[in-house]
């Protein structure tokens, strides 16, 4: 379990006082997965690297398996340490030792007999499916398989916590996935607890329990991920959601798209639906009551747990005096409403 509490972190730089972190609250419940997605800036590394002290916070509480570890010493921290793993985005191997030699690296550093940490290494190789790469360079392996050698590298101490600065950012979004079911996997297999930044929703969505949202180094909306997807209450987070969904507007639209309406134009609505009401009727009800045409030009829709959200591309048509009211519709209905232009 990791607990971080009132956790604020400034930077001193010439004269300048930058506040990465503005008090801090976040737990991740043991055997969770905790996503935090923000903006490039928003703060994500610098909060990561608290939980592990890499950084110390300036106020705070940093509470990892029950220990406050900003009261430790040194030598106490250090062994702590020892049971929170990490990985980066840019894996940060030794290229000069084999992907076995990597893994066998830290078991190496506590001494660990020869025997023992052969056998540890393959058991490792074998978890992350790279038992055939055992003699292999870094050089000669994909991104995907370099984070796998990050990834049996870390678990080689047993960590209990793991802690993912942006893992997959580096990778195609094929791999991405594969990694991504590798440390869902791990969490499952081996009940460890992970915190894990990125600035894609993607990642949260397949994932994570629970996400919080990072703006300008303040955690401003937290929960389930099925909550926070079914009823994200910040601008931002639905930002975020929406990003995860592709729209395009189609060429032979975009082409005659007008920025306002001359008199005539038809309005392009781009519509972000979530779980509360995405399961509704709203366009054919919107046409029924207002006496107006409602033609889907586009639609993804997606599903994050149990929650199903998407975004549309819906061209109204027909009784142009009830646009407005249409739109207003939509919004009581709490779904997001932009007009995309009109055609
Ligand atoms: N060592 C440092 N010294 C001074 N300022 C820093 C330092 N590290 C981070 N900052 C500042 O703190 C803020 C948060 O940075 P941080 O790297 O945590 O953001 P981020 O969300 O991880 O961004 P990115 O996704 O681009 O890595 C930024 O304004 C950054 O310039």
């Amino acid at each position: 379990m990791i607990e971080l509490k009132g956790i604020t972190k400034k930077f001193y730089q010439q004269n300048r006082e930058i506040t990465a972190l503005r008090d801090v609250d976040l737990t991740v419940p043991q055997g969770k997965i905790f996503g935090v997605v923000g903006a490039s800036g928003a703060g994500k590394s610098t909060l990561i690297r608290c939980v592990n002290l890499l950084e110390r916070p300036t106020a705070g509480q940093v509470i990892v398996n029950g220990r406050d570890l900003t009261l430790l010493s040194a030598a106490e921290l250090a062994k702590e340490r020892k049971q929170i793993g990490m990985i980066f985005q840019h894996f940060n191997l030794l290229s000069s030792r084999t992907v076995a030699q990597n893994v066998a690296f830290p078991l190496e550093l506590v001494n660990m007999p020869r025997a023992a940490v052969q056998q540890r290494v393959t058991e490792l190789l074998g978890l992350v499916g790279l038992s055939e790469k055992a003699n292999d360079y870094p050089a000669s392996l994909s991104g995907g398989q370099k984070q796998r050698v990050a990834i049996a590298r870390t678990l080689a101490g047993n960590p209990k916590v793991l802690l993912c600065d942006e893992a997959t950012s580096a990778l195609d979004p094929g791999t991405t996935r594969s990694i991504l079911q590798l440390l869902k996997r791990i969490n499952e297999e081996l009940h460890i607890t992970m915190l894990l930044i990125t600035h894609e929703m993607e990642v949260v969505k397949s994932i994570c329990d629970n996400v919080a949202v990072i703006s300008e180094g303040q955690l401003i909306e937290q929960g389930t991920v099925a909550e926070v997807f079914a009823h994200p209450k910040t601008g931002l987070a639905r930002q975020f959601i929406a990003s995860s969904l592709h729209v395009e507007i189609p060429a032979v639209y975009r082409q005659r798209l007008q920025a306002h309406d001359t008199g005539n134009g038809q309005p392009l609505l781009r519509l972000a639906l979530t779980g509360k009401t995405v399961d509704e009727p709203v366009l054919s009800d919107a046409a029924r009551r207002f006496n107006i045409g409602a033609s889907i030009i586009s639609a993804q829709m997606d599903h994050a747990g149990s929650i199903s959200y998407g975004v549309m591309l819906v061209k109204l048509t027909g009784n142009r005096d009830a646009f407005a009211d249409a739109i207003q519709y939509f919004k009581d209905k709490h779904i997001q409403v932009e007009i995309a232009g009109y055609v």
